[in-house]
């Protein structure tokens, strides 16, 4: 018999004997609860599964813990298969929704259309959405400073930035609001609807309608029909939005040299390498982009001007090297290029701050495919009175990684992990962010990105619209907070961003604007 010694790990008493502590994770605003647990038991936490799913579930911020998880070999840590399925039939068999082999082969397609190379040519598609949003927004801010929702012109920035690069085809979303609506709908009814956040007893019927343990599906309708209903009107409009997109393009003709990741993976796949996909496949990658693609840059984005609005002093010096960066690449008509973003300390300094302290995915789950030993960076007290450096886990143990408190260890970040201080990231010596202390990944240390075989393959392109995007906004406007309103990330398999006590679906992040006369 395999050891497993997760039953010695402390944690909190169940909440709930149909969902154990799973409820209250998946309902606190802005990883509350994930991060009181951490604080209080420490890196791994035993938490009570949702009953006839799993018993306990282990919590983890542990950085030699969380090294071992993303440096195994690929697919023994990974997303449940039950997890997976439900991509599938969401999205079809795209990059998220598969494993092992075909998973490994689909990536490489992927990320071989998402280097830096590439990248630098898709720069024009992102500037142009940011200079369609600056123009719009200028148009809507005369005079004073007016209140405006930057979620609502977030996402539609993201969006015709991200249908462009991605898929050469424009949406037109900050200039015709109206049409798009139904698409952001889908968006609104997979999160609200199907992840995250809801009452307990949906939340019990949800979770074990997904762990296929719900005896029929007529249950799971009758439990909770919204569910049912959005999940099947999502995936259906996932896939005429693909649909929409290829005949587009179609009727455009000559792809061949179009530099946009849908022509990227289509080439790769025509040349006759054992790393191409098939025409299912590419088709499934559109809605998945389509929903990775989006919603995480734009609540990124939103929540960064939301922390512009809190911090006017970083604001106006963020400002400062803006307007430096311009007179320096020659004035008014200057573009900016990859490089001028990338030269520019403060601005990556206090979007990485902003991103550490407002993960868009607090956390996320693993499972593993054999049994497995995780080492701890400090020893545990288990509940048998001894210390222990690391934990003997059995096949199936669920995981959640736990990134929002992995963001703010003090042991990687120091004291002030806390606090917003975009100067950690400006400090050369006594780094304050030693990275052989983080599990091995991506951007500057921070887990928003993930990090083993699944990390975000379009990090770098989500880092480029960040970068445009604010360059656009704070150069051109001042931004103000709204008095009263505070924002807080609620979690639906994403955050969606929400003011507290006015519970708007879609969420909204209402901030006010000023024109600057530049
Ligand atoms: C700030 C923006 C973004 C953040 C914070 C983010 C974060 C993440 C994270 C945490 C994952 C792993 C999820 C998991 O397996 O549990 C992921 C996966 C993924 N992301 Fe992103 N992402 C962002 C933007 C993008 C963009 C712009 C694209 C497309 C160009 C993209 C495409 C994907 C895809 C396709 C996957 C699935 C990868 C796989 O399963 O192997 N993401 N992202």
């Amino acid at each position: 018999r395999i050891r497993d010694d997760v039953a010695l790990v402390p944690g909190p008493e169940r909440d709930s004997l149909l969902t154990g502590n799973m409820h209250t994770l998946a309902a606190s605003s802005s990883d509350a609860a994930a991060m009181a647990w951490d604080q209080v038991y420490g890196g791994v936490v035993k938490l009570h599964g949702v009953l006839g799913v799993s018993r306990h579930v282990l919590l983890i911020s542990d950085p030699a813990a969380l090294r071992r998880i993303f440096g195994s070999s690929s697919g023994q840590w990974d997303l449940s298969s039950r997890n997976l399925a439900s991509f599938r039939s969401l999205f079809g068999p795209g990059i998220a929704a598969v494993e092992g082999a075909d998973h490994l082969r689909q990536r490489r397609v992927v990320a071989q259309a998402l280097t830096p190379v590439q990248i630098r040519g898709m720069i024009d598609f992102v500037q142009a959405a940011s200079r369609n949003m600056r123009y719009a927004l200028q148009k809507a801010c005369v005079g004073p400073p007016i209140q405006l929702d930057m979620l609502d012109w977030a996402r539609r920035v993201a969006l015709d930035s991200l249908t462009m690069f991605a898929f050469g085809v424009s949406l037109h979303a900050v200039d015709e609001p109206e049409k798009i609506q139904d698409l952001l709908h889908t968006f609104d009814a997979m999160l609200e609807d199907c992840l995250g956040k809801t009452t307990r007893l949906k939340y019990f019927f949800r979770e074990t309608a997904v762990a296929g343990i719900h005896p029929s599906l007529l249950g799971i309708a009758l439990a909770d029909p919204k569910f049912f209903v959005s999940m099947i009107r999502s995936s259906r409009r996932l896939s005429q939005f693909g649909e929409w997109v290829l005949k587009t393009r179609e009727e455009r003709g000559s792809l061949s040299s179009e530099n946009n990741l849908l022509s990227l993976l289509e080439r790769a796949s025509k040349e006759d390498t054992k790393y191409k996909l098939a025409d299912d496949e590419i088709r499934a990658q559109i809605g998945m982009v389509l929903f990775a693609g989006h919603d995480t840059v734009s609540t990124t984005f939103s929540l960064f001007l939301n922390d512009m609005g809190i911090y006017p002093d970083i604001q106006q010096r963020l400002r400062s090297e803006i307007e430096a960066k311009r007179v320096e690449i020659g004035g008014e008509d200057a573009i900016f290029t990859q490089e001028d973003y990338d030269s520019m300390p403060y601005l990556n300094a206090v979007l990485k701050e902003s991103m550490r302290l407002n993960p868009v995915l607090g956390q996320t789950f693993r499972t593993n495919r054999v049994a497995d030993v995780l080492p701890l960076s400090e020893p545990l007290l288990g509940l048998d009175g001894k210390f222990h450096n690391q934990l003997s886990v059995s096949k199936d143990t669920v995981v959640v990684i736990n990134i929002a408190s992995s963001n703010r260890r003090k042991d990687v970040w120091g004291d002030d992990a806390e606090l917003f201080n975009p100067e950690r990231w400006l400090k050369t010596e006594d780094k304050t962010v030693p990275l052989e202390k983080t599990p091995g990944i991506v951007y500057g240390s921070i887990l928003n990105f993930l990090a083993g075989n699944r990390t975000c393959p379009g990090w770098r392109i989500a880092v480029l619209e960040l970068q445009t995007f604010i360059v656009d906004v704070v150069e051109g406007f001042r931004i103000l907070p709204v008095p009263g309103d505070v924002v807080v990330r609620e979690f639906h398999g994403v955050s969606i961003p929400k003011v507290t006590g006015r519970p708007v679906r879609g969420g909204e992040v209402p901030l006010m604007l000023e024109a600057l006369n530049i």
